[in-house]
């Protein structure tokens, strides 16, 4: 047909409706998807970082005149904590007592804004709220920051640390100190800050407080008069944990004559103002109108809003030295606003803050869409979220069976599990994980390799790229110094485990005359994936495990490829050490057959290294099929079926001709220690 024809047949009364009424009915669908998307939005409260999804407080619509708070009535601290030792529940107490929130017994983790926190019972972000407390007949301003527990956000807790100058640190009047606990303690006292100890939960049956303080007066050198017992679920002695912030934390070295200098302690993202970022006021004040300069980029800015987090946000017309609040200055990118950066005023340059190292990310894993015709959705919710996650790393990527994608790099796997249901509740986006690795590193012998690298030693987040042993002088792997805190009677398990996992012991210390305290140099890929459930597992729950860096070492790796029906699968090749090669392809060709649902042929799951098959298990052929129970004739009902049938299966990934379920590439890693 030429193209005048199609033009004359085009403005044809009839089909020029049909056309109009498509590009209607597009353009209908499209603010249908848009309803849609605020409707889905407004369900689950979002943005979530918006100050609009927090609760309302009895002192909202009061100003504060901050100007009342000299320097010396201030008190600025975190509180820490192993994970569930009730560092949230205290803060809800601590909210209540001062009138930042009204009392209801409906106050439930209220520093847990986000959907993932809430769910899962976690903290996962640090968040700052003032609370302004009278104590013999003076006001004090007290700027308390909730901190995750879990370790794979101890950065949090590092960063916060910063802007304070004591702690609250909690122990579990059952449980003790934990790992997390020493951790913690560890980052407070290298930082110089003032540290109460905190005795929680001790209305539960077997509260021993008095084991307790031993193992604090033992372990931290702490006297154990000064450990305050209390109760944050029903408010025992939590006035006296207020007294003591006063009594014991130093107020902030600060003067309001010096000129403007506030550290960047953290930052958000919102879409309509651009980055908040939460600050630490150093020196000096600051003011609405004010032109900052970013100390790292060297950019300038005016101060649009600024004020406390209480913990909504609270505008004030003023910050002053010493106080803990929040500032949007028309920053559009988070990386604008650096955490660790220091803000002074344009025309009163100051000497920049030490700042923060950056978060080294440990975990990497692939991420696809389900489908690639929703790669430019997927990619706009990843760098939106990563706005409020700075320490994400993301690279682009892609893989034969997965089409394009990124490579992003998390802290730790729950950091990654965590990213990744924040990615499907908050913007609605499904997506396959790839197996996660740890960053390995080769030393390169060819010439030509490091002209290209333009360096010897190269680092690998991608198995797929794992240079060939005939180029590389040595292979090195990430490190971790373990702490492992457990009732002795599981000591001997414990070890078995450790030994298992090539851990060296290093330390072995009672901490009193029930538990024990050890320290272990682990492969950082050997504890990533499952070892923390399998310690919880043979401990009954009452283990508890806490890594750090313990930079790299020499290893003996290889490349291990997976094959589907002798199809080799790039998103599943693993680097493991060669003295557990064998059993570990054993172990993922057995995940792989109870992952991989049967399909309508036999497939054969292969472990090889080069080309040496050393594992196979094979998926017998089989085609579920949904009619059987469909007695009658009814073919509506057949083809509802069916259509189900085919849904289920968008949901899984083809390899070659092998349907593969999107977790089946997390699942194929988890050994099962005994
Ligand atoms: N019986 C009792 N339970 C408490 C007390 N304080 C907290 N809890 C409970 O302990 C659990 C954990 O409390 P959270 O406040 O979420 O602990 P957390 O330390 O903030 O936890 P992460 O932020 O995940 O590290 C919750 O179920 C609380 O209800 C207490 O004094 N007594």
């Amino acid at each position: 047909m030429s193209f005048s024809l199609v033009k004359r047949w085009c403005e044809t009364p009839l089909i020029r409706r049909v056309l109009q009424f498509k590009v209607y009915r597009r353009k209908i669908q499209s603010y249908n998807m848009t309803y849609t998307l605020l409707r889905h939005r407004w369900m689950k409260r979002l943005p979530v970082f918006s100050s609009s999804s927090m609760v309302s407080t009895q002192t909202d619509k009061d100003t504060i005149d901050l100007s009342k708070f000299p320097v010396d009535r201030i008190r600025n601290f975190c509180i820490i904590a192993h994970i569930d030792h009730g560092k949230s529940t205290l803060a809800d107490r601590l909210l209540e007592m001062t009138g930042a929130i009204a009392t209801t017994d409906k106050n439930k983790q209220v520093l847990d804004k986000l959907q993932v926190e809430r769910e899962r019972g976690i903290t996962v972000k640090a968040q700052t709220a003032t609370l302004i407390y009278s104590h013999q007949g003076q006001q004090y301003l007290l700027n308390l920051i909730d901190t995750p527990g879990h370790v794979d956000f101890s950065y949090e807790v590092s960063r916060s640390i910063s802007a304070c100058q004591g702690v609250l640190l909690i122990v579990d009047a059952n449980q003790g100190i934990q790992a997390q606990t020493v951790a913690n303690f560890y980052l407070a006292f290298e930082a110089q800050l003032a540290i109460i100890p905190v005795i929680n939960k001790i209305d539960l049956k077997n509260a021993d407080p008095e084991r307790v303080e031993t193992q604090i007066e033992k372990v931290f050198d702490i006297p154990r008069e000064e450990c305050i017992r209390i109760s944050a679920k029903l408010g025992t002695n939590v006035d006296k944990v207020l007294q003591a912030v006063v009594d014991r934390i130093p107020a902030p070295m600060a003067s309001t004559d010096d000129p403007f200098k506030a550290l960047v302690f953290d930052s958000n993202f919102d879409h309509y103002r651009g980055v908040v970022a939460n600050i630490a006021v150093f020196g000096g004040r600051v003011k609405k109108g004010d032109r900052i300069v970013s100390a790292y980029l060297g950019k300038t800015y005016e101060v649009n809003e600024l004020g406390l987090l209480r913990p909504h946000e609270h505008p004030t017309q003023k910050l002053f030295a010493g106080q803990v609040g929040y500032i949007i200055a028309g920053m559009k990118d988070v990386k604008e606003a650096q955490i660790g950066d220091t803000l002074y005023l344009q025309e009163q340059p100051v000497e920049a803050l030490p700042g923060f190292k950056p978060a080294k990310a440990m975990v990497f894993a692939g991420m696809y869409p389900m489908d690639q015709s929703e790669y430019q959705g997927l990619r706009s919710a990843i760098e939106r979220l990563t706005l409020n996650d700075s320490s994400v790393t993301v690279q682009r990527d892609s893989s034969m069976a997965l089409g394009a994608g990124w490579r992003l790099g998390f802290l730790g796997l729950l950091h990654m599990e965590v990213f990744n249901q924040r990615l499907e509740q908050e913007y609605n986006a499904s997506v396959i994980v790839t197996a996660p690795t740890v960053p390995y590193k080769a030393v390169l012998s060819s010439p030509k390799l490091i002209k290209e690298h333009g360096s010897e030693e190269i680092t690998i987040v991608n198995p797929a790229q794992f240079p060939d042993r005939s180029v590389v002088s040595e292979y090195l792997e990430p490190m971790v110094l373990g702490t492992i805190l457990s009732p002795d009677t599981y000591t001997g398990k414990i070890m078995t485990l450790c030994l298992n996992r090539r851990g060296i012991q290093k330390n072995m210390v009672y901490i009193d005359d029930q538990r024990v305290m050890m320290k272990y140099l682990f492969p950082l890929n050997e504890i990533v994936v499952d070892f923390y459930d399998l310690l919880k597992s043979l401990s009954s729950g009452y283990a508890s495990f806490d890594y750090e860096n313990a930079g790299y070492q020499a290893a003996d790796l290889i490349k291990m490829n997976i094959l589907l029906n002798g199809q080799p699968v790039e998103e599943l090749i693993t680097i493991v050490h060669r003295g557990r090669a064998y059993s570990t392809g054993k172990a993922m060709c057995e995940r792989l057959k109870d992952s991989i649902p049967r399909q309508m042929f036999e497939v054969a799951v292969q472990a090889s290294i080069g080309s040496k098959v050393i594992a196979r298990e094979t998926i017998k052929a089989y085609r579920k099929n949904v009619l059987a129970k469909c007695y009658g004739g009814d073919i509506t009902r057949k083809m509802k079926l069916l259509k189900k049938q085919a849904e289920g299966k968008k949901k899984m990934r083809r390899i070659g001709n092998v349907e593969v379920p999107k977790d089946a590439f997390i699942n194929v890693l988890k050994r099962k220690d005994k």
